[in-house]
Formats: structure tokens, sequence, C-alpha cells
């Protein structure tokens, strides 16, 4: 079937939704086989009224963890470690449960609990608490294991960033190396994406960026500045900054086997439902949504404090959409903006 053209004026539409909801402002990127496309609405900066800017560089979040699985994916392609085995045959005495595989932590099935509800149960406080601490892994790791386990080992899918502080764990013991140079070395400098950067524990985004504004938990309550954190509650599983133009490049690459063997891929690609909607999905590291008009595309959401993220890519890599809209905890926003998938992947609607 023919490619659908995006509908960029349904792309507006869906950022300015995400302003009606509460975003100073809102920005996509669709690379598709006429190349690329941004559109931006509203304010990078609230204070200066600077208006966004598709070139500006913002916290990713989640979409760390696609960058984090691609590096362990490639690890287990050079037999560095196996998906089935257990993750206390490479981290001795980490895991309470020798059951949990490094396949469960990439699928998100391995039950160890998230420590972040906890710490950002409430939103502010919790937020303030923490942006200039550093902690490391095992820190994380012990604030999961201090809570129940959700699930037995493999049993269902359960979100949880514990899983993807272990995998960056992992990266460093294999490599021997902190986590920002495999990053470096195996996906930034090869796909040539110069706005990204792991910088962690280092709380400035330099050069041209977009300042997040953090919605309290307090309805009417004014929004923080929420840009200058550290984000060493998150790490691997969320410290990534980039940009549109380089998430396009990296879910378009990553989809066209540039950075995975075509087996790792389809085995990365391979999902289970994470909801009874049957439209949503996850495979290592990576989310899968069934459009409306039946197309699948591949990526990951993000939301760290002042940023919501969609990265999303066709199973082919010719078709991409990175898409940010810089507030967070307002649920309505990122609704809203997640408005720009059907819009960019699906096009116009048949008259
Ligand atoms: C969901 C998303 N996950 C991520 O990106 C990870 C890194 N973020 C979180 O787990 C949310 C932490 C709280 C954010 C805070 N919320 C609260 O504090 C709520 N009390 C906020 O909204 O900024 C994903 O995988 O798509």
């Amino acid at each position: 079937t023919r490619t659908p053209a995006p509908d960029m004026a349904g792309v507006v539409a869906a950022l300015e939704s995400a302003m009606a909801n509460g975003a100073p402002g809102a920005m996509a990127r669709y690379v598709g086989p006429d190349g690329p496309r941004g559109r931006a609405v509203g304010v990078r900066d609230r204070e200066s009224g600077t208006a966004m800017d598709t070139r500006a560089r913002f916290r990713i979040g989640s979409v760390s963890k696609t960058f984090s699985s691609v590096v362990l994916l490639q690890l287990v392609e050079e037999g560095r470690l196996k998906l089935d085995t257990p993750v206390n045959t490479y981290l001795e005495g980490l895991l309470p449960d020798d059951r949990i595989t490094v396949r469960h932590l990439l699928t998100h099935r391995s039950g160890l609990a998230d420590y972040t509800d906890a710490m950002f149960n409430e939103t502010v406080p919790g937020f303030e608490a923490v942006r200039n601490r550093v902690f490391s892994y095992q820190e994380l790791v012990d604030l999961s294991l201090a809570e129940p386990r959700t699930t037995e080992p493999g049993a269902a899918y359960a979100y949880s960033n514990t899983n993807f502080v272990v995998v960056g764990m992992l990266i460093e013991k294999l490599t021997g190396r902190p986590v920002a140079e495999a990053y470096q070395r195996r996906i930034i400098k090869p796909l040539g994406l110069r706005a990204t950067a792991y910088v962690h524990p280092d709380t400035r985004i330099k050069g041209t960026h977009v300042r997040g504004y953090l919605h309290p938990d307090e309805a009417g309550a004014p929004l923080v500045d929420s840009t200058q954190q550290t984000v060493s509650w998150a790490q691997s599983a969320g410290a990534v900054i980039s940009s549109p133009a380089d998430l396009n490049t990296f879910t378009s690459a990553l989809m066209r086997g540039r950075l995975l063997s075509p087996a790792t891929l389809e085995a990365m690609t391979t999902v289970t439902p994470t909801d009874g909607t049957n439209t949503r999905f996850y495979g290592l590291g990576l989310r899968r949504y069934d459009l409306s008009c039946g197309t699948r595309v591949y990526g990951h959401t993000g939301t760290v404090q002042g940023y919501y993220t969609y990265a999303f890519s066709t199973r082919d890599g010719r078709r991409s959409l990175s898409a940010l809209a810089n507030t967070s905890n307002h649920g309505a926003a990122n609704t809203a903006l997640g408005g720009t998938l059907e819009a960019a992947f699906c096009g116009k609607r048949p008259a």
C-alpha cells in the first residue's frame, strides 16, 4: 500500500491540544519518504517567552530504556551474556530470586517493584528531595527490594524502572566501563547523534534546550521549573538527553537494522500485550503501538519531570516521529501529545 502522507495539520492540532491541556509548549518532527517535517507551538522557556524550537534538546525519560536495551542486546550478540540466564549469574547475589533472568528485565516481567512509585508519591516534594541527589545503582535496587515483588518472575508484565537500573548495572559490569561510554561508542557516535548525551550526574542541559515545567498535584498550583536535575533516580532507565532529529535518526536506524542483527531485532520487536486494549505491547526495551489504520509503530515513550516524549518508527524505519511537550504529571497533556502518532503515521482520514 502507498505510504499515506502525514497529516501535519493534525499533528499541529495535537500539539495545540497538549498546550490547551497544560503544556507551555510542544513540538514534533516527522521523517518520511518526502523528508523531514517539523512543527512547534508555544514556548520552550516561560520566563523569556522564547518559542519552542524543533532543534532544541530535552530530557527523553524512558526512551533511554531503548538505548540501554540496544547496548545490552549488542552484548548478547557478542556472547557476553544470554537473555535466558539468571541475572544473579552476572551480578552475584544482587537479586533475591535466581529465577529472574535478563529477559525478564527487558520485558518488565521480573516482578521487581518500581521504587519511583513511593519516591514520587507526592510529586513536587518527591522531586525536590531527589533533584540534586546522586544515587548509586545499588541504592536504587535496594529501594526496590525493600518493597514486595509484583509478580512471580515471568508471570506478568509490570512496568518497573528497577529493571533498567539493573540493565545499567549489567552493562557496567560486563564492559567494565560507565554506561555513558557504551551509549557513546555503540549508538551516539556511529549514528552521529550530535545532540544526544548522557551527562549524569550533571544537572544542566547544554546548548539550545527546552525548559521543563512540572505540574504539582494540587490543582491550580503554579508550575515548577524542573529543568535542572541529576535524573540520578533514573540513570540508565531515563537520564538520556536528545533532540527531535536525533530521536528520528535513532528509532529509524534501529528499525533499519543499523544497530542490531536481523535476528536480534526480530527478538526485540517480539511483543506481549501491556494492557487489555490489545493495541499496546512491549518487547525488549521497546513499545509497539498498533494504530487505527493498521500501522504498527515501534519505539518508546518518556516521562521525566517537565518532559513528555514519544519516539516511534515504522518497522521498516522509513517513517519516524518524535514529539515533546514540556510538562508532566498532567495525563491529559500526555494523551493529547500522543495524538501526533495517528496524525503522522495514519495521515488524513479518507474523505
Ligand atoms: C512512563 C514512562 N516512564 C518513564 O519515562 C520513567 C523514566 N519515568 C517514570 O517512571 C515517572 C516518574 C515520575 C514522574 C512524575 N510523576 C509523578 O511524580 C507522579 N506522582 C512526572 O509526571 O513528572 C514510560 O515508560 O513511558
